[in-house]
């Protein structure tokens, strides 16, 4: 039996119940000789040292992520995960949960904004059911944990087996569906779940809900006062303070194992629980994603608010994961703010989004391609017999 300690190191553990529960394969940390020859040959090539700005770094990172001194991603995919959430009954969103099922028919028509950004960066789509109301959508890869969650404002939003079911779908889809991609791309639809996010991140960070409340697909204001009252039910509902679930005090899984059927709010949490009372399936996909794309090695590009939550799980799961995590733009809810300077990413660019779907992610991918071209393909100083030196 495989336990977690808060210091993120995976220990053996003999007896005990794992306090995760949580099937995952282990995650490797940087490799540090791939990192060390993509920074020595950085000087090499024909430009002067740091002229290519952010793109040296990208392209050392990508290096050290990917194990390989000069990688390439030419294989990408977004993974567009969609989920209902019961908290939608509270009015937390401009439009109806039917727009769920009607935008991943949309994607796998190919007719969503997604779809037209990765097919102009050359990126595939996986379209993924992880549980919306109603019944299956015909073509999308279902792993339906449920048809949506419960109201995360008035008790928990789905059990811990469900919570464990959905995070293990997502490595799954990593090894099986991901194995062969050289970068994915994190992508959501679901009504209602930039509360959800607002939720997630209020639980796992410092931020209180009202800091981490937004205007979602474009409420007003009066439906925001509303919308910061539901994250706040559901915080208080389900025994979440601000930064509980990060405090290695509060998990004391030691002492009181948590239910493996259930998510009781009168135990204190570990990540697994939090993400159970206030997640949603296709957050908790996703985090799976990411986990099970860090353990290949595989880098993960982040999208807006929604996929920061996931990233934000990931990271409370296993802080390994977060050298595979990469920015893309800076999201307009607030959330998304403070999920990246809790993750430590730095955008890298700000378009206003606020779409989801993966659209910022795709956007972003011609940039770390461009760093990893760069990298690969320049000539040396040697090839063309100059001294490199200023
Ligand atoms: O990615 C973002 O930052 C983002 C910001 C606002 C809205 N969204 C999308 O809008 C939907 C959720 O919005 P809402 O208002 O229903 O919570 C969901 O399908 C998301 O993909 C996404
Ligand atoms: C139309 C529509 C498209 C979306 N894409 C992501 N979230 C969305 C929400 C709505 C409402």
């Amino acid at each position: 039996m495989v336990g977690h300690h808060p210091d993120g190191v995976t220990h053996a553990v003999d007896d005990e119940p794992s306090p995760h529960d949580l099937d995952r394969p282990e995650i490797p940390s940087i490799d540090g000789t791939a990192e060390r020859a993509a920074l020595e040959r950085q000087p090499t090539l024909t430009k002067p040292p740091g002229s290519l700005g952010r793109l040296e770094d990208l392209a050392v990172a990508l290096a050290g992520v990917t194990g390989d001194p000069q990688p390439t991603l030419d294989d990408a995919t977004v993974v567009v995960a969609a989920g209902d959430h019961g908290v939608v009954d509270r009015g937390v969103s401009a439009y109806p949960q039917a727009a769920t099922r009607a935008m991943l028919e949309n994607f796998l028509n190919g007719g969503a904004a997604v779809n037209a950004i990765a097919d102009a960066v050359g990126v595939e789509t996986l379209v993924v059911d992880a549980g919306i109301a109603g019944d299956p959508v015909p073509g999308a890869l279902s792993v339906r944990i449920d048809a949506g969650t419960n109201d995360a404002s008035r008790g928990p939003a789905m059990s811990r087996a469900d919570a464990i079911e959905a995070i293990e779908a997502g490595v799954r889809i990593a090894g099986s569906e991901l194995a062969d991609a050289d970068v994915v791309a994190l992508g959501e639809m679901g009504i209602g779940n930039t509360t959800i996010a607002a939720a997630i991140t209020a639980a796992l960070t410092d931020a209180a809900p009202a800091e981490a409340t937004g205007y979602g697909t474009g409420i007003d204001d009066e439906a925001l006062e509303r919308k910061v009252a539901v994250v706040e039910d559901a915080l208080a509902t389900n025994g979440l303070a601000a930064s509980t679930a990060n405090d290695p005090g509060a998990t004391a899984v030691e002492d009181s194992p948590s239910p493996s059927d259930a998510s009781d709010p009168t135990d204190a949490p570990d990540p697994i629980d939090a993400f159970a009372r206030v997640g949603g399936f296709e957050v908790g996909v996703l985090a799976g994603v990411a986990l099970g794309c860090a353990a290949d090695r595989t880098p993960v590009v982040v999208d807006g608010v929604i996929s920061g939550a996931a990233a934000l799980v990931a990271n409370a799961l296993d802080p390994a994961v977060r050298p595979f995590l990469l920015p893309s733009h800076a999201g307009a809810e607030p959330a998304h703010a403070i999920q990246l300077a809790a993750l430590g990413l730095d955008p890298l660019f700000a378009y206003d989004l606020r779409l989801g779907e993966g659209t910022g992610a795709c956007l972003a991918l011609p940039i770390y391609r461009s760093a990893c071209a760069t990298h690969r393909e320049m000539a040396t100083f040697d090839d063309i017999g100059l001294d490199g030196d200023p």
